[in-house]
C-alpha cells in the first residue's frame, strides 16, 4: 500500500480539520479496496467525511470518482475495508446517480411524489422543489425539461426525506456556468449541522468553492485538504495547477493490470 493513498480517519482528521471537531463525522471509510474482474478500481481508500461539510472528490475520468460514490452510498459493495454510517434515520442516504432517468410523460411534481411514495421516510416535496428552484415548473413534465431542470430534479430527488449524507455524482456535468454556480450554490445550502454532502466533478473552479476536496487518480487518494491547502501545495495559484501536479503521468487509462506490479 502507499503512503500517499491512506489517510486513516485520525490522519485526515488532523490534516484536513484542525481543532474544527464540533463536525460529527458521519461517514467513514477505511482501506476501501473494489475491483471489478482484474481491474482494481479503488485501491485502499481511507476518508471521513462530517456534518455541514462539502467534500469534492475531482479526478481524471476513470479515476473511480463513480466507484467511490456508489461504496459512500452504499449502492456497490466493497472488496476490502470497512464503511462505516454510524447514523439512524429512515433515510440514511440520498444518492443521485451520473446518468438518473426519470419517466418523461411525469411531471416534476408526480416524478418526486413518486419517488417518495418508495421511501419509508416522512418526505415533502414541495420542500425539495423549492430547495432547487424547480417549484415554478412543478407541473412540466420530465420530458419537456431542460438537461439542466433534470439534473435539479435529479438533486431534488435526492434530498428527499432529508438525508443527512447526500451523494451527487457529477451534478454539474453538461450544466452552463450560470446553472453550475446555482448548483455549487444548492449543495452549500444543503450541507448543514445534520447534513453531508459528497459529490465528484469535474468542475475545478466549482470545487474550489467546496470545504474539502480529494484528489484522486487510479484509484488512491493523491491528496486532499480544503481548496486553499491544496492550491498552496501546488504549483501556481489555481486548483487545476494543484490537480495537474497531482497526476503527473498523465491521465489513467485503466487497462485492467494496474495494482498487480
Ligand atoms: N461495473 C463495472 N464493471 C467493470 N468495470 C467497471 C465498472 N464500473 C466501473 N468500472 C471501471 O472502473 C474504472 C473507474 O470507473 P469510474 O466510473 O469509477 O471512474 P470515474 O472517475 O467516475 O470516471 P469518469 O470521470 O469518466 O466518470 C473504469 O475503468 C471503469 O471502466
Amino acid at each position: 500500500m502507499r503512503a500517499d493513498n491512506h489517510f486513516t480517519p485520525a490522519e485526515r482528521r488532523t490534516c484536513m480539520r484542525g481543532s474544527e471537531d464540533s463536525k460529527e463525522v458521519i461517514v467513514q471509510l477505511e482501506d476501501i479496496t473494489r475491483s471489478f474482474g482484474d481491474l482494481t478500481v479503488l485501491d485502499g481508500i481511507s476518508l471521513e467525511f462530517a456534518t455541514d461539510e462539502v467534500t469534492a472528490i475531482v479526478g481524471p475520468n476513470g479515476s473511480g470518482k463513480t466507484t467511490l460514490l456508489r461504496v459512500v452510498a452504499g449502492v456497490l459493495g466493497s472488496d476490502g475495508g470497512s464503511r462505516r454510517v454510524p447514523i439512524e434515520t429512515e433515510r440514511p442516504i440520498g444518492y443521485l446517480p451520473q446518468d438518473p432517468r426519470f419517466r418523461t410523460q411525469f411531471s416534476v411534481d408526480e416524478t418526486l411524489t413518486y419517488y417518495g411514495d418508495l421511501l419509508k421516510a416522512s418526505v415533502d416535496v414541495e420542500a425539495s422543489m423549492e430547495q432547487v428552484g424547480l417549484l415554478d415548473v412543478r407541473d412540466r413534465r420530465v420530458g419537456q425539461l431542460s438537461g439542466g431542470m433534470r439534473r435539479l430534479l435529479g438533486i431534488a430527488q435526492s434530498l428527499l426525506g432529508d438525508p443527512p449524507v447526500v451523494v451527487l455524482d457529477e451534478p454539474t456535468s453538461g450544466l452552463d456556468p450560470r446553472m453550475r454556480e446555482h448548483v455549487f450554490d444548492i449543495v452549500g445550502d444543503i450541507a448543514s449541522e445534520e447534513t453531508t454532502v459528497v459529490l465528484s466533478s469535474h468542475d475545478l473552479a466549482g470545487a474550489t468553492r467546496t470545504d474539502y476536496v480529494v484528489l484522486l487518480d487510479s484509484g488512491t487518494v493523491r491528496r486532499a485538504g480544503t481548496p486553499r491547502e491544496l492550491i498552496d501545495a501546488g504549483p501556481n495559484d489555481s486548483l487545476t495547477a494543484a490537480f495537474l501536479d497531482s497526476i503527473p503521468d498523465g491521465p489513467a487509462v485503466q487497462t485492467g493490470t494496474r495494482g498487480e506490479s
